[in-house]
């Protein structure tokens, strides 16, 4: 539940600086082992490395938990990623992810037994219908994971509903870049395991690799979502994605991988063309019809939003849908909690309650966010607790800056730092903003690409762009607190020496930068049990000379 009054206290010794209190969250940007694959390391980031060392002799440097419990996921196998770690460092607070919260649902049964359930898959199975499932096909969980899909199944074929088409899109980034065959055959496997007794028909329709066909975020490129609509839902490939060596339509999800990978050696499973599967005569197996259900088997929802808007939104206008059949879609969760999309869903979302924003906007702190297209969201829907929207638009500011698309990531890993970077000096040299928080996408959108001299130019970009936004807020008596959500550019070889794309299992830097410091503060972690990112906007607060709300994960620093 929320408070109903937002109101800090102040600190009785510590005041705060006068200039801005400016968070940068490095995204993406872990400890790694200083070895080959530790591309941070491979930078030898001048600023970073001489900030981090001179923070470990003052006392104002740590290393936090950035993944498993300590984000609110189900075990601490489970690697961080953006969504949680913004939600923990914009809430103070661990909640039940996604993940779990469907995971624990699944397990008592309970997620069989809602109205909502009923509504989408009884209904089907009472009009003998067909249930569609789109989502991402992995185990990497941080947007989905396929054993959930696999128990949804086993609940879809209980109910009663005899045509299942699954409409996978291929992961290969919070697992290896080319795994995605490995979970196809598993999903085949199952699907003929639901057929034996040959009263259910269950079949792969269509599909494609996440970053080009369904998911994409924050409307980077509603090309991607289109791809998506056709191959989903019309049962169709544009022209352009067709050549005679990749037809797009393919007798099975196996052939049309093993074709993609023969035409376009280059392209990991994540940009995988869109395919759509035909039987004998041609015909798309998984086209939409009239009265069908939808369920989108994602749990996580910046990458679910706007296919959900596709099927649920009257007018749409972001193209032309050209097909629209008349289906019921849901969510496994609700995505926007703020927007309610979409408005039928299986689990109830994490409720994150008690934000931060909602202490600072209450406490009239002019707040000021940034970031470029592909971490937009991440600075303000899962920072707030995954509403879009400001939470008080009479003292917050929220600033996109337009990223390139994601296809120029690798041979451009500086993307629109420098931007970011010029739009913050600006705010800081304004005076206006007291609170300010940014998030630089290098770390992370470059590590996903997995190619070690890219993420070197990235880490040196951020280093450069960091020295002057720090030099900046020091100069006008602010302080700046540097950390970062989860890992991902410090660790990118497996064990193996293979090629890792995908998020990290390490800590995260945490340092604070203030030259107005005579040793007022320090950090000190002894009293906490497990220091993680969660513990941070409690320290924000008594840096801007608050006490934090006291149900807050514990400040990093103590008063001298
Ligand atoms: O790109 C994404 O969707 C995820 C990885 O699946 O990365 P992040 O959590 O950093 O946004
Ligand atoms: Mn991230
Ligand atoms: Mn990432």
């Amino acid at each position: 539940m929320d408070t109903k009054e937002y109101h800090l206290e102040p600190l009785p010794s510590f005041r705060g600086r006068k200039g801005p209190l400016l968070v940068i969250i490095m995204d993406g940007v872990g400890i790694g082992k200083k070895d080959a694959g530790d591309a941070f390391y491979q930078a030898h980031p001048t600023n970073l490395n001489t900030w981090m060392s001179e923070t470990k002799e003052k006392g104002l440097y740590t290393e936090l938990r950035a993944h498993g419990i300590a984000v609110g996921l189900p075990t601490d196998g489970d690697m961080g990623n953006s969504e949680v770690g913004h939600n923990a460092l914009g809430a103070g607070q661990v909640f039940s992810q996604g993940a779990r919260l469907v995971n624990d649902s699944l397990e008592t049964g309970e997620f069989f037994e809602t109205e909502n359930w009923d509504k989408i898959v009884g209904e089907t199975a009472r009009t003998n219908q067909t249930i569609h499932l789109i989502g991402l096909l992995s185990d990497g969980n941080v947007h989905s994971h396929i054993e959930q899909l696999f128990k949804i199944l086993d609940g879809i074929v209980k109910t009663g509903v005899k045509k299942i088409r699954i409409h996978p899109l291929l992961d290969g980034r919070d697992v290896p870049p080319d795994s995605g065959l490995l979970f196809i055959n598993q999903l085949e496997e199952k699907l003929k395991s639901l057929e034996t007794d040959g009263k259910i028909d269950a079949k792969i329709g269509s599909g494609g690799g996440r970053m080009y066909v369904t998911m994409d975020r924050y409307e980077s490129n509603w090309d991607i979502v289109k791809r998506g609509w056709n191959a989903h839902v019309r049962g169709f490939v544009d022209s352009i994605d067709i050549t005679k060596d990749y037809p797009g339509y393919f007798t099975s999800a196996t052939k049309a991988i093993e074709t993609a990978r023969k035409v376009y050696p280059e392209k990991q499973d994540q940009y995988n063309p869109p395919f759509v599967i035909v039987n004998d005569e041609n015909n798309p197996i998984g086209k939409m019809n009239n009265g069908d259900a939808v369920i989108n088997f994602n749990f996580r929802g910046d990458r679910a939003i706007e296919i959900s808007k596709a099927f649920i939104f009257e007018d749409f206008a972001y193209f032309d849908r050209i097909y629209t059949p008349d289906v019921k879609y849901s969510g496994l969760l609700e995505y926007d909690g703020d927007a309610h999309i979409p408005t039928i869903f299986l689990v109830p979302p994490p409720k994150i309650t008690n934000i931060s924003a909602k202490y600072f906007t209450a406490m009239k702190i002019p707040s000021f966010a940034i970031a470029e297209t592909h971490k937009f969201g991440h600075v303000t829907y899962f920072w707030n607790g995954n509403n879009t929207g400001y939470i008080n638009s009479g003292y917050e500011l929220y600033e996109e800056i337009k990223s390139e698309p994601n296809e120029m990531i690798e041979s451009h890993p500086e993307m629109r730092a420098d931007e970011v970077t010029e739009r913050l000096l600006q705010i800081i040299q304004s005076k206006k903003y007291k609170y300010i928080r940014v998030n630089y996408a290098n770390g992370d959108m470059v590590g996903h690409t997995g190619n070690i001299k890219s993420c070197i130019r990235a880490v040196k970009k951020l280093d450069e762009c960091l020295k002057k936004v720090v030099d900046a807020t020091l100069s006008a008596d602010g302080i700046v607190v540097i950390t970062a959500d989860h890992g991902n550019v410090e660790e990118k070889l497996d064990k193996k020496g293979n090629v890792k794309t995908s998020h990290t299992l390490n800590p995260v830097p945490f340092f604070i930068l203030d030259s107005n410091y005579k040793g007022e503060y320090q950090v000190d972690t002894s009293k906490i049990e497990e220091p993680g990112i969660s513990n941070v906007i409690a320290t924000v607060m008594n840096l801007m000379g608050y006490q934090a709300p006291g149900f807050y994960e514990k400040s990093l620093i103590n008063f001298n």
